[in-house]
């Protein structure tokens, strides 16, 4: 398990955490979602190592990061926001020169799952390019992958393979951040939701899905409600219309969140 209790990040007087929390279980997905500047990409540069927090802690299964951070590092893999390709080798070339800095043996079944090319990187399209960082996220079999918004700019097809690529993984422990609210809803098991550095909510994909609103019409008007004595009441005391169900989706509930 990843757990991440209070972390805090400050910059100068300007604080960009405020004291995040969440978990994220082996075999879970986790979303990440949140306003640009929420601190979404601060929270993943510190659990990959690149930055550490001014205060707060970041286990992987029990063990202190920070004071682990190599032995941690190789069981992490991460695809950073902005793709950190060598333009000049094949994606074969690429993926082998990162499998003996792991001192593991290439295996060319990523890239026949992921349908990669063997091309020179720098002839391919972004959405290539973003297969290839995941397929090096992956190349020493960690049981964490943290990937920064890996659908940015992907086209839908693209987006999709990738996403099914994700759910295909057994056993490790997924956490992505997104701004497309459609990805993380087909493929997290849990979201989390930030706003000017905080958690302002967290929970279960299926939960949100099953938050109904019974959307009832008598003759004196329509009732809107999710409780279902409330429904009851209304069925035994009016003269019923129609019913409809509403069914909440992840963007109901996260642009409510984000308007309070
Ligand atoms: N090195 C830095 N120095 C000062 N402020 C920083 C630094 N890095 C990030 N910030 C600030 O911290 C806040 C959180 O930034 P972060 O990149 O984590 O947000 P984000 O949720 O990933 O946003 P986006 O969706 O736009 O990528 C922002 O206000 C940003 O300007």
């Amino acid at each position: 398990m990843l757990k991440v209790e209070g972390l805090v990040k400050t910059y100068g007087d300007f604080t960009a955490l405020k004291g995040v929390s969440f978990r994220v279980r082996r075999g879970e997905i986790l979303g990440l979602i949140g306003e640009n500047g929420a601190g979404k990409s601060t929270t993943i540069r510190i659990l990959v190592g690149l930055i550490t927090p001014t205060s707060g802690v970041v286990e992987y299964d029990g063990v202190d990061f920070f004071s682990n951070l190599d032995e941690l590092k190789r069981r992490i893999g991460y695809v950073p926001e902005v793709d950190a390709l060598y333009d000049d080798m094949t994606a074969e070339e690429y993926l082998k020169f990162f499998a003996s800095l792991y001192g593991v043996k290439f295996k060319r079944e990523i890239m026949d799952k992921l349908g990669i090319p063997n091309k020179a990187i720098g002839e391919m399209s972004k959405g290539m390019k973003r297969k290839v960082s995941v397929a090096r996220s992956l190349i020493h079999n960690p049981d964490y992958l943290i990937y920064d918004e890996p659908f940015s700019g992907l086209d839908p097809m693209v987006s999709l393979t990738l996403a099914d690529f994700l759910k295909s993984l057994k056993n490790k422990a997924i956490l992505f951040s997104a701004h497309n609210l459609y990805y993380v809803e087909y493929l997290c098991d849990r979201v989390v939701i930030m706003k000017s550095g905080e958690v302002i909510y967290e929970g279960d994909v299926e939960e949100i899905r099953g938050l109904k609103t019974y959307v009832i019409k008598t003759e004196k008007g329509v009732v809107r409600t999710n409780d279902v004595s409330e429904l009851v009441d209304v069925l035994r005391n009016e003269k019923v219309l129609s019913i409809d169900v509403e069914v909440k989706r992840l963007e109901d509930l996260y642009f409510e969140l984000m308007r309070k």
